[in-house]
């Protein structure tokens, strides 16, 4: 009976993040994945194999979908973990499973909460500052953790209710949790992270440690500097007043605490997948032109990291 009254979640576009948070919240919820079908079948015969910070062993329990009709009546929350190239084409798969259900999204970059409010009215805004990656089928690491999950109301007259209980289920699973009361905000301040180091990581096949080398340092600063006066443009409360405070706390925590891994963008385009550049940089390049300021920094790394993917030979 005790199954019967724990939350059920269901998660979307599990792969190095989705897995990983399943591992974890299967300790107090009933989770379903919706995987592809390597991960189903691996997790199916031998459970979730998961590495890390986050605990070492075998997770069973976890139940796999991979398609929209898999997913029983009673879910009570939906997680979105794909890559935000895949959100709508995921929300669309599971619209009938989704609608009048709170959604909340962990992904990087911004625009995913807007995409998710068109399939249903409760939205709950998300980040991880944690280093997740897939070793292989139903087998994830997790590794450096630098701040706690935030979560924070989207959009919705529910969202306020579903936000205390997710943090509470979230909290529970023993995952560092915190609530933000601007969580758009939040999503553009932990864009701040990725726009200065995935695309380096990713065209230079180095861990994050590489952008406090001296040679990559004022690249850094320029792509960093022009998002602040995008964000500056757009209104975006970030917690620093100025580029070179969150440079400070870049480098001097930021990059230490991942500097021996790699981000998820490095996987992406190592294994030919759309990247998220243009939830990142691009973005800031879309948007510095609306506003007539110049972005180079950014619009030369989304240039590069669009021509990388491109083409095979040059990744
Ligand atoms: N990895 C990290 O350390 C962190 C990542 N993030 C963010 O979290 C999000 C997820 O990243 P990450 O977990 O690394 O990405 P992954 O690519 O490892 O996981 C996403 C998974 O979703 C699957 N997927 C996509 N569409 C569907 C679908 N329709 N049905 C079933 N499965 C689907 C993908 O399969 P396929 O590849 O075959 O399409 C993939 O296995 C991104 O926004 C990322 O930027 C945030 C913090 C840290
Ligand atoms: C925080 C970081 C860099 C962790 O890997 C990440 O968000 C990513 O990989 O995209």
């Amino acid at each position: 009976m005790e199954s019967l009254q724990r939350p059920v979640l269901l998660i979307l576009g599990a792969g190095a993040v989705g897995l990983s948070l399943a591992g974890k919240l299967s300790g107090t919820a009933r989770v379903y994945v919706a995987c592809r079908p390597a991960h189903a079948d691996a997790i199916r015969e031998q459970g979730l194999a998961i590495e890390g910070i986050w605990g070492n062993g075998t997770v069973d329990g976890i139940i796999c979908v991979t398609d929209s009709w898999e997913v029983p009546a009673g879910v009570e929350f939906v997680i979105v973990t794909a890559k935000g190239t895949d959100t709508r084409a995921i929300c669309e798969e599971y619209a009938e499973v989704i609608r009048g259900l709170p959604v909340a999204s962990l992904q990087n970059g911004i625009g995913n909460e807007e995409i998710i409010a068109e399939y249903t009215d409760t939205v709950v805004g998300g980040t991880v500052t944690t280093n997740f990656s897939v070793v292989g089928p139903g087998h994830v690491r997790v590794r450096s953790e630098s701040a706690p999950m935030q979560l924070g109301v989207w959009s919705g007259d529910g969202a306020a209710a579903a936000l205390d209980r997710l943090i509470g289920i979230v909290r529970a699973a023993g995952i560092p949790v915190e609530a933000s009361d601007d969580i758009r905000a939040g999503k553009w301040t932990k864009a701040l992270l990725n726009i200065a180091v995935n695309p380096l990581s990713a065209l230079l096949r180095a861990p994050v440690g590489a952008a406090a080398d001296d040679d990559l340092r004022e690249i850094v600063a320029g792509l960093i500097r022009e998002t602040f006066a995008v964000a500056g443009a757009e209104g975006v409360r970030l917690p620093w007043t100025t580029a070179d405070d969150y440079l400070e706390h870049l480098f001097c925590v930021q990059v230490p605490d991942f500097a021996a891994v790699y981000p998820s963008m490095y996987y992406d385009l190592r294994l030919g997948r759309r990247t998220e550049i243009d939830l990142l940089n691009g973005y800031i390049v879309r948007l510095g032109e609306r506003h007539g300021i110049e972005t180079p920094y950014n619009r030369c790394i989304a240039g590069l990291i669009r021509y990388a993917g491109a083409h095979p030979d040059a990744r």
